[in-house]
């Protein structure tokens, strides 16, 4: 364990460019200050919003950059005015890691909606340092951004919950959706999505997958117990399912038409939109005007909505499904995430793997 006044030395794994290529990235973090959480990193989940920043897809990437922002760690060190962790304690840390705690956002404990919300990686802290992520084996983070992982969670378990579980917790509470007996549908089944599955399953509603192909219908239906499944290029099953649907959680992270899924939602039902996608989506008015459908987006989930979701995962004996990978398979994994080839969230165990340190320059 370092000292409160001295930097530490730690390493990370780093994009260069947009390739999104991760290799190991030496830095310091900053003094631990008085509200900080050290933390050992234990295991990291990989979002696709990680391969939409490494790879610069929305035109704003800082390099060299640290991914990783579904972080499960151990405490090793806290500053003199930490009341909430202790070293030993696991925690974990998400995809927000300041805010500005005056604004109508802040004081509404809705922190990720502050225009001045700090990101756990590509952004620059308060003291002017890039912010890295999880991929590495120490963070530094303020104690209002860090949450406790709650007993009867397993750390590698967690960690999508710390994104994917929140991201779809949230929106479900804040528009009341969590009542039991609603149809639901989740679009797009994979890290985010089968949280989705589980987590509107638990709340008692009626889940249909909508998938890009038959694919992952036995496992849909079997193993994550959805209660329908959708091709949405079968224009038949599409057109028989019109007008059934309360919402719909669209997690499809590329460009998509809007229009058939509109059609799915009953009067007052709601697309909730959850990609990262940076053209242009369109429909025509009457889809939404003929129904009274709303079309909305949702960003993660707050710290108070994080460490519900963490809760309720253990009240409802909820798990996440993963496989977990050691660092220096990283690079593999973000190719086989991009192709949709996961069942349904990679973990990298991070402190299990030797992160290796950065080759030094010629
Ligand atoms: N709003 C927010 O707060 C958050 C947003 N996100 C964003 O949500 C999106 C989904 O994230 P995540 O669940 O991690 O992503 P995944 O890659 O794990 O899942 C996306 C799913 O979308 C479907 N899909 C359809 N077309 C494509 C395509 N061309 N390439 C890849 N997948 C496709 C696939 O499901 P199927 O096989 O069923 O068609 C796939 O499994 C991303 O854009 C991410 O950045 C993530 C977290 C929080
Ligand atoms: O994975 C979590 C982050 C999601 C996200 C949502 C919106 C946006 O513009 C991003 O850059 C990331
Ligand atoms: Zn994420
Ligand atoms: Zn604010």
């Amino acid at each position: 364990m370092g000292s409160l006044a001295t930097e530490k030395s730690v390493t990370g794994w780093a994009a260069r460019d947009a390739s999104g290529h991760l290799a190991p990235y030496n830095y310091t973090l900053r003094k631990t200050g008085p509200e900080d959480v050290v933390l050992k990193v234990l295991y990291c989940g990989i979002c696709h919003t990680d391969i939409h920043q490494a790879k610069n897809h929305l035109g704003a990437s800082k390099y060299p950059m640290v991914p990783g922002h579904e972080v499960v760690g151990e405490v090793v060190e806290v500053g003199p005015e930490v009341t909430k962790y202790s070293a030993g304690d696991v925690v974990g840390v998400g995809v927000i890691v300041g805010c500005c705690r005056e604004c109508h956002p802040c004081k509404a404990n809705v922190e990720q909606y502050c225009n001045k919300k700090i990101w756990s990686y590509n952004d620059v802290y308060t003291d002017g340092r890039p912010t890295q992520g999880g991929f590495a084996s120490s963070m530094v983070v303020d104690q209002k951004f860090v949450v406790k992982i709650p007993a009867g969670l397993a750390p590698e378990q967690a960690a999508p919950l710390l994104c994917a579980g929140v991201t779809v917790y949230s929106p479900l509470k804040h528009y009341g959706l969590m009542t039991p007996g609603l149809r639901g549908a989740i679009l797009g089944l994979g890290g985010v999505g089968h949280m989705g599955v589980k987590v509107a399953k638990s709340m008692g509603h009626h889940v249909t997958v909508i998938s890009s192909s038959a694919k992952k219908r036995a496992e849909a239906m079997d193993d994550l117990g959805a209660d329908a499944y959708l091709v949405s290029s079968d224009e038949a099953a599409m057109a028989a399912a019109a007008d059934s649907l309360d919402y719909i959680i669209d997690t499809v992270p590329v460009h998509h038409p809007l229009e058939p899924y509109l059609s799915l939602l009953k009067l007052d039902g709601k697309l909730i939109l959850m990609g990262v996608i940076n053209q242009p989506l369109s429909f025509i008015s009457p889809m939404v005007m003929l129904g009274r459908k709303s079309i909305t987006g949702s960003f993660i989930g707050s710290m108070v909505e994080t460490e519900e979701v963490l809760q309720f995962c253990v009240d409802k004996g909820l798990t996440s499904q993963i496989e977990v990978v050691k660092m220096d398979y990283v690079n593999e994994a973000l190719e086989r995430l991009e192709r949709n080839d996961v069942r349904y969230r990679f973990v990298v165990d991070v402190a299990g793997s030797d992160i290796g340190s950065e080759a030094p320059a010629n």
